[in-house]
């Protein structure tokens, strides 16, 4: 019988910018709002690399409960025994280090994505997963978004037949007319010091949509990995700018196609006029999911003999009435938090081998765009005392 209790897991935030602000306030978020009622989330401790006192602004800015400890180091974080679950929420650049300084801590982790810089740091990842027996996952938010697993129940109920294609585009407009790209080139969207471009920020969640949808539901004794047909242009800071890439599964007679671009935008007036930024095409129908890759609020299903009908579903994220607050990140932490009750080390919704899978895509598409980083962020040989992990840059 279920326990009528929550299972209550409580978090330690690694870094303190943009997205862990984001992140902690739906981990604050009441899951009773969204219809969770089997699991909760505490946030007990937050640490900056920049300094103890910045960890401590955050706290504050988050409200998360007084009683949380603010740490000027990655290092106290993970090794603070009241922490059951690192959040990395540092640039990609950094996620390598960052997370195995915490699995090395022998503490769980949920990994923000990009994964990595590169295919073998993950593999690594997971090996330490595997070693010390925790629970690693990477971030990619909108595999756990009800509409993700709906789509993706669709396609294995054959409900537009067999999934032939799959045009998958995530890009955001940022031309400006003195022919520069609207991020500062220090920023980490087009800081090759930082692993930006296009791809590994943005081009993940296009691969995300290829992926769930052409190869995740693939029975396992048939996954195959794609061939990989990529094209790059490159930023004067060596970052991508634009990147397209045919994915083939020759087996499965399927090809994906992924699109992300820092130029030209998927959805151009901000109002879905240019149409889905997600097709999934079928034998017998397809399926279209609008708004941004990363978060998307509807899909529609358009079958072959259906008349002209369209199905049109729509899936808000729930939000607080009282704060207004509610992002959809709650719901791959509520994945952590089961994962972690039942024992399991990875999700079902995204395993390890998909996750690293993914990442030789990337890597083989950066390498046939000749985009190149550095070694102190491509490098798989582990340092706890990297400047990437004592924030000494
Ligand atoms: N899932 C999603 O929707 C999103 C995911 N992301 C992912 O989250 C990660 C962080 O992105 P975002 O929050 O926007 O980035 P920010 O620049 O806002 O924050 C990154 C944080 O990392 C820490 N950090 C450590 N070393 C450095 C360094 N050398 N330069 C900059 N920051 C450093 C800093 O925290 P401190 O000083 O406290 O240590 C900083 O505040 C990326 O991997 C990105 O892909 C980002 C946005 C959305
Ligand atoms: O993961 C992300 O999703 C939202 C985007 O705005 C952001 O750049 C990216 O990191």
């Amino acid at each position: 019988m279920a326990s009528s209790t929550p299972y209550t897991v409580r978090w330690g935030i690694m870094a303190t910018g943009w997205i862990a602000e984001v992140f902690t306030k739906d981990l604050l978020a009441n899951p009773a709002i969204r219809g969770v009622h089997d699991v909760r989330h505490e946030v007990v401790a937050a640490a900056s690399s920049s300094s103890k006192e910045r960890a401590g602004d955050f706290l504050t800015k988050v409200k998360a409960p007084s009683s949380a400890k603010a740490y000027g180091s990655y290092h106290e974080l993970v090794a603070d025994p009241d922490v059951d679950i690192v959040y990395v929420a540092t640039p990609h650049s950094h996620h390598f280090q960052n997370a195995m300084l915490a699995l090395e801590a022998g503490k769980n982790v949920l990994c923000e994505k990009a994964l990595t810089v590169t295919a073998s740091q993950a593999r690594k990842l997971v090996e330490a997963a595997r070693t010390k027996g925790v629970f690693f996952m990477e971030a990619v938010w909108t595999r756990y978004f009800p509409l993700s697993i709906q789509v993706r129940d669709l396609i294995s109920s054959g409900a537009i037949g067999n999934v032939y294609r799959t045009i998958a585009d995530l890009s955001i407009g940022k031309d400006k007319a003195d022919g520069k790209i609207d991020f500062a080139d220090s920023h980490r969207m087009v800081n090759p010091e930082l692993a930006g471009g296009a791809l590994l920020d943005l081009g993940i969640y296009a691969l995300t949509w290829v992926f769930q949808t052409l190869y995740h539901v693939q029975p396992e004794e048939q996954k195959e990995a794609p061939n990989v047909m990529a094209a790059i242009n490159k930023y004067h800071t060596g970052a991508d700018e634009t990147t397209s890439i045919i994915l083939q599964f020759p087996q499965h007679k399927s090809h994906g196609i992924a699109l992300t671009s820092l130029r030209v935008s998927s959805d151009v007036d901000g109002k879905n006029s240019a149409g889905a930024s997600i097709r999934i095409q079928g034998s017998t129908g397809e399926i279209q999911v609008m708004g941004p890759a990363y978060c998307p609020l509807q899909y529609r299903v358009i079958k072959k003999n259906g008349g002209g009908e369209v199905q049109v579903v729509d899936c808000p994220i729930p939000k607080d009435p009282e704060s207004g607050w509610g992002q959809g990140m709650f719901w791959e932490a509520d994945e952590c938090a089961r994962c972690l009750r039942d024992g399991r080390k990875e999700s079902k919704s995204l395993p390890w081998s998909e996750s690293i899978t993914i990442m030789e895509v990337m890597e083989e598409t950066l390498r046939q765009g000749g985009v190149v980083y550095s070694d102190v962020i491509s490098t798989d040989v582990y340092d706890a005392q990297s400047p990437l992990n004592t924030g000494k840059r």
